[in-house]
């Protein structure tokens, strides 16, 4: 992950099955600019994130993008994954960091904290997560955040952050220009009327308006 403008992060629906989802994330990283896949199963085993690692990393890594695994750091390590993204109910970042080495991404959501997120990057966090910035049915979330916390961050920290939460191509503008390295999408890419590519192309599109 590089940080220089603002660019996309995609995270992958809650439940999927990997042979009928491996098209749509080609199509979505085949369309434009994508930083970063998160694979993000909730409710299911180990092996059956397992088989998903071994179907879809090698769609992001053979096209030069990080593939990130959500909340399972030995997973990450042991599936040959760029990373692991660990929540404050998760593996602590300590532990994450010390499961998956220092060649690997940690990603660590803050929610709307100022004080997790100086925690975090002070520990050695990639990045920091900031959310939810907009009402989401992906899932429940319990916090709301307000762009003028990524305009805080961003201009006091090097870490880079990530944005999520109900971000859409119509709403992501002011999310970029506050200062967002990484916008995380899961229900606008996946759910697009027009397909997954459309999407990606109509973020890109988003994000270089906002950034002017
Ligand atoms: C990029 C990014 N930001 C936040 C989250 C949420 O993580 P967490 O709070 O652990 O909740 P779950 O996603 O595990 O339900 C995330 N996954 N990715
Ligand atoms: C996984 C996740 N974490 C959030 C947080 O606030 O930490 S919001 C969220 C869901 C993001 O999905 P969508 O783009 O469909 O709203
Ligand atoms: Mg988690």
């Amino acid at each position: 992950m590089t940080e220089t403008a603002c660019r996309l992060y995609l995270v992958t629906p809650p439940v999927l099955e990997p042979a009928a989802f491996a098209p749509k994330l080609t199509e979505a990283l085949d369309a434009g600019d994508v930083a970063c896949v998160q694979l993000r199963l909730k409710d299911c085993s180990d092996d059956a994130v397992r088989r998903a690692c071994d179907a879809l990393r090698p769609i992001a890594q053979d096209r030069g993008v990080a593939f990130i695994l959500n909340d399972h750091p030995e997973l990450a390590r042991e599936t040959g994954c760029d990373g692991v993204h660990v929540g404050q109910k998760d593996t602590p970042y300590a532990q994450a960091r010390r499961i998956v080495g220092n060649d690997a991404i940690v990603g660590v959501t803050c929610h709307d904290s100022r004080h997790l997120a100086m925690e975090a990057g002070e520990a050695g966090a990639d990045y920091v997560a900031f959310g939810a910035f907009f009402p989401t049915t992906t899932k429940d979330a319990e916090f709301k955040a307000e762009p003028e916390l990524l305009r805080w961050w961003s201009e006091l920290m090097e870490v880079p952050c990530v944005a999520i939460g109900g971000i859409t191509q119509e709403n992501c503008g002011p999310l970029v220009s506050a200062g967002a390295d990484f916008l995380a999408v899961v229900g606008a890419v996946w759910n697009h009327p027009d397909g997954p590519g459309a999407a990606v192309k109509a973020f890109n599109a988003a994000i270089a308006a906002a950034e002017g």
